[in-house]
């Protein structure tokens, strides 16, 4: 928005101040103004409200964010996805992630989260859900460094690892990572990179455990409980 808008704004706000108000004070409570959740200013200066959706390779992130997006009206950015695009643009950052990614290693921080940063400014969502992201600490930290902010929450789906595997090689959608011993890596690199990062995130109060056995159903309507319940 222009600064003419900002100034009109500001004069129409006045009468919002008391007359022995700092000027700090009165540019924090404009700030707050101009970022306030109520969907006015059509997401263009509102910062989106951000869910981190994480979990074992194979417990389910995918099937519920898709729902999630399509009845909490979210937009769903799968860093996965994000990565396996690059890789079929046949550009050269991509042949080095389907080398990290057969691997089952965590691809360069600060590729990944270029590609999230680009995603979310290309969307322009007021609610956005990103799926299998921060695999690890680096992870977290790049993006807090370069997006600038924190997820207001981090999903967490806890699925033990036979019902992992088992869903994982049932996946059937010709990945090159959904191999018995590829999945045995991802799932090293899953308890001793990324369980970290959940750690970081229950100590802040900012998980949201959910049970991640039965069916897609019975899970989301657990998660459909807590997404009804948040201030969005
Ligand atoms: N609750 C569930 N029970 C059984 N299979 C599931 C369930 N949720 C998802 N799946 C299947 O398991 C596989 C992995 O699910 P997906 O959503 O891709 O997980 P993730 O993104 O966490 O790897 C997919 O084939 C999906 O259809
Ligand atoms: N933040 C991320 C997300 C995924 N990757 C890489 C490494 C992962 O094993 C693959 C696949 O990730 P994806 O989230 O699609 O996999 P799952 O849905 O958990 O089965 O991509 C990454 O390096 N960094
Ligand atoms: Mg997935």
């Amino acid at each position: 928005s222009s600064s003419s808008t900002a100034a009109s704004s500001c004069q129409r706000l006045r009468h919002h101040l008391l007359p022995s108000e700092e000027p700090l004070a009165l540019n924090r409570r404009l700030a707050r103004l101009f970022t306030s959740q109520d969907g006015s200013d059509g997401g263009d200066t509102q910062k989106p409200f951000i869910a981190f959706v994480l979990g074992g390779p194979g417990s389910g992130k995918g099937t519920q964010c898709t729902k999630i997006a399509s009845d909490f009206g979210f937009a769903h950015l799968s860093a996965g996805d994000l990565l396996r695009h690059e890789i079929a643009s046949g550009s050269e950052k991509g042949e080095l992630i389907l080398d990290i990614i057969k691997e089952g290693r965590i691809v360069p921080s600060e590729i990944t989260v270029e590609l999230i940063r680009k995603a979310m400014e290309t969307k322009n969502a007021k609610r956005v859900l990103i799926d299998g992201f921060p695999r690890c600490e680096e992870n977290r930290i790049a993006f807090e460094k370069i997006v600038g902010t924190e997820p207001d929450i981090v999903i967490f789906f806890d699925c033990p690892e036979d019902e992992m595997v088992k869903r994982l090689l049932g996946r059937n959608q010709g990945r090159v990572d959904d191999n018995i011993e590829t999945i045995k890596k991802r799932l090293k690199v899953f308890e001793s990179l990324n369980l970290p990062v959940v750690d970081y995130y229950s100590s802040r109060g900012k998980v949201h455990k959910i049970n991640a056995t039965g069916t897609a159903d019975e899970i989301f309507e657990a998660v459909r409980r807590l997404f009804s319940s948040l201030r969005l």
